[in-house]
Formats: structure tokens, sequence, C-alpha cells
């Protein structure tokens, strides 16, 4: 699709390329919560909160896309209305540009709505239907204040035509078009004052599929030729997986992985992320053997009014131990461009070694998820402790030569290396010699490690399933 070029003389207008350049921190989010109090009794007395989202961190960078998802209810649309300041954060900072705007007033926020807009997910809810196409789409202009050169009426249809549309049609009703073409109308309105950040809550779900493609198409190109930056909200993977360069994955109100596109989908680390993706139905016939290695998590999602201690994922997750019910895991970055909040994540070397009996509770979830997923799990976190393991050591002889003869000092950190290097034994090992001693034995993480005897098999991390797709962009 050509899309016009975008008109540079408008008055009023930022134009793209200021404020933050391509690849800068363009929004920073440090601790947001948003709690919704619940209130009862004639005195309407606060007696619990919904923690709609609990602390979360994170950036968008200029000129990328930031996909979100998660289950329904684990806080991505709230997420979103904080980030655009449609709702007033509990805690927390939202900086944008690196101005905070966590706080500011209707006043403090008017400036910057030309910089922020939200296409929302309801085609169908969010126009007026009332108003012709050409009102709605000039609406911005007008609360703004801005009279763009040439006026408001062919900058509307400029913008129609930008999104595909009949400028023509500018005198229509909302309900005289299709659904994509609506969701067409709702990306002209935010588009019209030139933002630096859209925010898309779920902007195809309410779309048949066929027109979802089209409207995903359309953003991807909006954001080619305008240089937007996306954060881009979706149920599931497999929305933003063309679209996205960095991807969150929410869980009950926090971020449980945000790491690059391609990292996420070849190598996922967090077992939520890995469920996710497996739940993704996959097109191909030759790769339905991958279908047996479903992984189908046990009930729904937890109240976020008592979520789950420790990791809000531990009632649902086949490798949980008693830290991850205890101990909440830090979103912390185990390989350059992946973070991820997990004691015992996928694909990765085990940050709990030594935690090493499963609850019950992942017991039972680890007989919904296929013999094969297990068993590759335990496999390709074998190799890469292995890896490290042998990248540690490795290091450690490097470093003995110039230690000997040197001072005592010097070889007893050598020594110490090492000792360390033991201490983070990959860990089937551990869990393997993991206690026999009555019913909490290691169940059926045992069960997985058993069949990675060959731990040596690292191409199982990048099963043709997981294989990242060729970025549209
Ligand atoms: N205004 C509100 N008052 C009280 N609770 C709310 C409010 N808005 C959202 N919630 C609750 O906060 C939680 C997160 O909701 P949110 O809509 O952000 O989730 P979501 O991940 O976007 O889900 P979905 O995909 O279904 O929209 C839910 O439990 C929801 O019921």
């Amino acid at each position: 699709m050509t899309i016009p070029a975008q008109s540079d003389g408008s008055a009023g207008t930022a134009t793209l390329t200021e404020g933050a350049a391509r690849g800068e921190t363009l929004l920073k989010v440090t601790g947001l919560q948003k709690h919704f109090p619940i209130k009862k009794g004639l005195l309407q007395r606060q007696v619990g909160a919904v923690r709609a989202v609990d602390g979360i961190d994170f950036e968008v960078r200029s000129g990328e896309t930031l996909g979100v998802v998660g289950e329904s209810g684990c806080g991505k649309s709230t997420m979103g209305r904080l980030i655009t300041r449609l709702l007033e954060p509990t805690a927390g900072k939202v900086e944008f540009e690196g101005k905070d705007i966590t706080h500011l007033g209707v006043g403090g926020m008017r400036p910057l709505r030309r910089d922020v807009q939200m296409i929302f997910q309801d085609p169908y809810s969010s126009l007026n239907p009332r108003h012709t196409i050409g009102t709605i789409v000039s609406a911005p202009f007008k609360l703004q204040g801005v009279e763009p050169e040439g006026g408001i009426k062919k900058e509307v249809q400029r913008l129609l035509s930008v999104v595909g549309l009949n400028p023509e049609h500018y005198n229509r009703y909302p309900h005289e078009f299709s659904g994509g073409q609506r969701q067409r109308i709702g990306i002209a309105r935010a588009l019209a004052l030139n933002p630096k950040l859209v925010v898309a809550d779920e902007p195809v779900s309410a779309l048949d599929v066929s027109i979802q493609a089209q409207v995903v198409n359309l953003l991807d190109d909006l954001q080619q030729e305008l240089g937007l930056t996306y954060v881009i909200i979706a149920h599931d993977l497999s929305v933003v997986r063309h679209v996205s360069d960095r991807i969150a994955v929410m869980y009950l109100g926090k971020i449980m992985e945000l790491a690059d596109r391609d990292l996420l989908y070849k190598s996922p680390m967090h077992p939520y992320t890995k469920a996710l993706m497996s739940a993704v139905p996959i097109p191909d016939p030759a790769r339905k053997a991958a279908k047996s290695e479903r992984i189908l998590l046990k009930g729904d999602v937890p109240s976020p009014i008592s979520p789950p201690s420790g990791c809000r994922f531990h009632t649902r997750c086949w490798k949980a131990t008693q830290i991850c019910a205890t101990t909440e895991p830090p979103l912390k970055e185990l390989r350059p461009g992946q973070q991820v909040a997990c004691h015992h994540p996928e694909n990765f070397e085990d940050q709990a070694p030594q935690d090493v009996v499963l609850l019950s509770d992942a017991k039972e979830a680890a007989e919904l998820v296929a013999e094969d997923a297990l068993a590759e799990s335990a496999r390709t976190s074998a190799a890469v402790a292995a890896e490290v393991e042998a990248v540690e050591a490795e290091a450690a002889q490097a470093e003995a030569p110039e230690a000997e003869g040197e001072t005592e000092a010097a070889g007893k950190a050598a020594e110490s290396g090492k000792k360390s290097t033991e201490s983070a034994k990959p860990t089937p090992e551990s869990v393997k010699t993991a206690p026999e001693d009555g019913e909490k034995s290691t169940g059926s993480r045992k069960k997985s490690t058993g069949d990675a005897e060959s731990a040596e098999s690292t191409e199982s991390a990048e099963s043709a399933d997981e294989e990242p797709p060729a970025k549209e962009k």
C-alpha cells in the first residue's frame, strides 16, 4: 500500500523527528502500580483493592514497537491507560521524554495529549455514531486549538487517505463502514496530531482474521512512514509476533518476561511465556507433530485482589518449588536483551538450583504439560548450565597461570572462583539426586530430567516450533 507522505508544514503540529532520537528512551515506567479500591457498606469503606498493575518497570525506545501480551485480566489495558495518563497511578513513576508526567493535571497534560495517543479495541463503541467521520477525525485539532495549513478539512481528508479510506467519505457516519474501516478511522484520529507514541489496546481483536492482517500491516506501514513508536497490547502472541521489536509478557499485574522478539520466540525463558507460545496455533501441517508439546495451563488466572505469594505464576507452574511460593523473583536480565522474573527459567541455568522439591501444585500442573515439553525443558536447561560451567571453568583456567607464583590472595581468589563454579552445578544433576525421601520428591521435574540424560543435545532449544519468523518490516 502506498501511503502519501506526511505534510511537513502542518501548523501547530510537532514533527515526528523532534524529541527523542530513534533508539533513545521515549517512555520510562518505574514501579508503576494501579490498585482499584473495593468499597463496601454505607460509609463506602475500602475493604480491599484490585491490584490491576502491581509494580512494573520498562522503557519504550523511540521508533520501536513494544508488544504487551498476557491473558485476560492481567492488567494490560490498565497499563495502557496509565502510560497515556487516562488513569491516575496509585504509585510509581511515568516519564515521557525525560519529563515526569505521573501526576500532571488536565492542564499539564494538554500539550502531551498531542504526543501520546491511544487506539482502542472496539471500533464499534469508540466512535460516536452521531458524528460524521469528518467531525470525529477533526476533533483533536479542535480540542487542541490547532489549525493545520490548508484547513482542517483538507488535513482530515489527507489523514483518511493515509489510512486507506476514501477522502470523499468525509461526511459519512460510522455505521456506514465495516469493522476494519472503522478501526482505520480510529487510527486516523489517533494520528491527527502527529503523535510520538501510540498505544494500541487490542487494535485488531474485534475484527475478522482477514481484516486483522490488513490493520496490523497498516500500523506497520505507518510506523515506517511516520517514525511512530508503538505500544501494542494483545492477549496472544500471534498478533504482536510480526510487528514487535520487543515483547513484554504480563501476568497478574507484573511483567514476567521482557525480551527482544527473536530471543523470546527462539528460547522463551519464563514458563508462562512458553505456555502462551505453545497456545499459538501452528498453521503448517508439516509441523503438526509439535501439537503433542502443547502446554495446557491449569485453571484460571487467580484473583488480582489477593494474588499468590512469591511468584504469582507459581500456582499454575509445573516447575514451582518452595522458593517460588515464598520469594518473588526479580525481573533480571539473564541474557542481553532478555529480562526474566523466574527462579527456574527455561532454556537457561537454574537460578535456585538448591531448591528442587516441587510443590504439589506444580505436580498437578506438570500433568497438563506434555512429556515432550518437560523433557525438552530439562534438556535445554541442562545444556545451558553445562555451557555456563564450561565458560566459567575456562575463565578460571585462564586466570590460574597468572595467579601462579603471585600473591597468596590471588591464588585464593582463583580457588574460590572454582568453588563457585561447583556450587552453580547444573540443576539437572542436583535434581536427579534430589531428596528421594518421601512423597515430596521431585516428581515430574525428576521425571523430566530423567528423560534428559543426553544433556548435550542443545538443538532442542531451537525446535522448529520456536523458529523466529522473519520480521516483516
Ligand atoms: N475501573 C476498574 N475498577 C475496578 N477494577 C478494574 C477496573 N478496571 C480494571 N479492573 C480490574 O483490573 C484487572 C485488570 O484489568 P485489565 O482490563 O487491565 O486487564 P487486561 O489484561 O487488559 O484484560 P482484557 O484483555 O480482558 O482487557 C481486572 O481484574 C479488572 O477486573
